[in-house]
């Protein structure tokens, strides 16, 4: 959400952005809801105003004016209330346009429709060459018996999946180690529910829009998140935070829901789209200083990134478009993994600054030296999501033979070299 004071001085501003983020936004009826609001506040103070000086002059007032005096305040009172049932249909009316105003995308973003028009910006590590047929990760996991992906299906529905043995105990050993260097950068590690209520989905901007993705629990009026951004943005919610507080940062373990509503199709062999899986979520609030989460968007990014080297998993860091990047980012870099059997780049890390986008949505706020409130900024990238991260891992590991070598890294955790 953007301040209707930027709103207003800068309509074409947030028009662009729009635009560049191919959201339909009716910048003129915001502005005149906008109007509307301010006149009817007015309007009814004044109303006020008015029935309070007659009920003032009420006491002193000659007995015989005493009933028009009174018939005048009930008047007043009553397009007072008039008056506040219209602020009240108007203000929902421009709340409703207000989140889903996009944040205006940092000018190094290259302007396109989609994902297409994103720039790789950084290339590490080199895909394998292997001396033989490679093999995709659901035959590895298969002839190693490392996963369940049918039998589970009739229990559980389509992009399910059971991790097994080593593999299983892989994923463990991949989320310590990403916590173990999370938690010696400074981030406070933290287990979050999955479990929101409609609101805290409000505040990170996956509603209003996005409803279709999660799933709902409607006895309950809660809805499974599908990242631990969620529980994360809205935990602080309505406190105002001390500026020694700040940064706070959290590494959010969760599990994540998804319903893939949109993603009919795509990716259904395996384990690269499924309807649950886990993630370690780096998660920042700090002030509202463009050059300060800009350092940590570089932090963040430096983080999944370093666990990547730790993996020996060729990847690609890309600046992702304005209609790629999302409503509320004023930057996004994603991260995307080799995975030989596609021969390509897929993403597995989406790191974002937001700026007060999600904090004005969140009712995020500090108390900065001057005691002034203001709110704060967020960002959020992932430190590692699994199953997804085990694709890359698994395939560009693996032997001739059909077992995988595992990173440096892992081996001591995990008792050996290969998996
Ligand atoms: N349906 C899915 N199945 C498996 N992994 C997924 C799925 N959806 C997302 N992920 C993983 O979760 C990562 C983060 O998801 S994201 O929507 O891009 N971004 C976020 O959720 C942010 N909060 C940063 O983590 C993705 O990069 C991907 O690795």
């Amino acid at each position: 959400m953007l301040s209707l004071n930027f709103i207003r001085e800068n309509p074409d501003v947030v028009r662009t952005a729009a635009e560049q983020k191919n959201a339909a936004i009716d910048i003129e009826r915001l502005l005149e809801l906008d109007g509307e609001v301010r006149e009817l506040k007015s309007r009814i103070d004044e109303l006020r105003r008015q029935r309070n000086e007659i009920s003032a002059s009420f006491k002193t007032a000659d007995p015989a004016e005493r009933p028009a005096l009174g018939a005048k305040a009930k008047a007043f009172g009553a397009e007072a209330a008039e008056a506040e049932a219209a602020l009240a249909e108007k203000s929902e009316a421009l709340n409703g346009l207000l989140l889903r105003v996009p944040n205006i995308p940092w000018d190094g973003a290259p302007v396109g429709r989609d994902e297409s028009a994103n720039v790789v910006i950084r290339t590490e590590g080199t895909p394998p060459e292997f001396g033989f047929e490679p093999r995709d990760h659901v035959a590895l996991v298969e002839m190693n018996d490392w996963a369940d992906l049918g039998r589970i299906t009739q229990v559980a529905g389509s992009r399910q999946y059971c991790l097994k043995g080593r593999l299983a105990l892989l994923e463990q050993a991949l989320m310590f180690h990403a916590q173990q260097r999370l938690a010696a950068d400074g981030f406070t590690l933290m287990t979050v529910p999955a479990l929101a209520k409609p609101q805290a989905f409000v505040a990170t901007g996956h509603f209003p829009g996005h409803e279709e993705e999660a799933y709902q629990i409607e006895k309950d009026d809660l809805y499974l998140a599908g990242t631990g951004e969620i529980a994360l943005t809205s935990l602080h919610s309505g406190e105002i935070l001390e500026a020694s507080q700040l940064p706070i940062l959290y590494a959010g373990y969760s599990p994540c829901f998804r319903r893939e509503a949109g993603s009919a199709g795509r990716d259904v062999r395996g384990l690269l789209r499924v309807h649950q899986f886990y993630k370690l979520e780096q998660y920042v609030i700090c002030e509202d200083d463009p050059e300060v989460s800009a350092e940590w968007h570089r932090r963040l990014l430096a983080n999944a990134e370093a666990l990547l080297k730790d993996l020996e998993i060729p990847y690609q860091v890309v600046e992702t478009s304005t209609g790629d990047m999302g409503l509320g980012k004023f930057r996004m870099n994603d991260i995307e993994s080799w995975v030989p059997s596609l021969g390509k780049y897929r993403e597995t890390h989406s790191c974002s600054t937001l700026h007060d986008w999600q904090a004005r949505r969140a009712n995020l706020r500090w108390r900065d030296g001057e005691r002034k409130v203001r709110f704060a900024h967020t960002l959020n990238n992932t430190a590692l999501a699994s199953p997804r991260i085990l694709v890359p891992l698994l395939e560009n590991h693996q032997q001739a033979d059909g077992r995988v070598r595992l990173p440096k890294a892992l081996q001591a955790l995990m008792g050996g070299e290969y998996l």
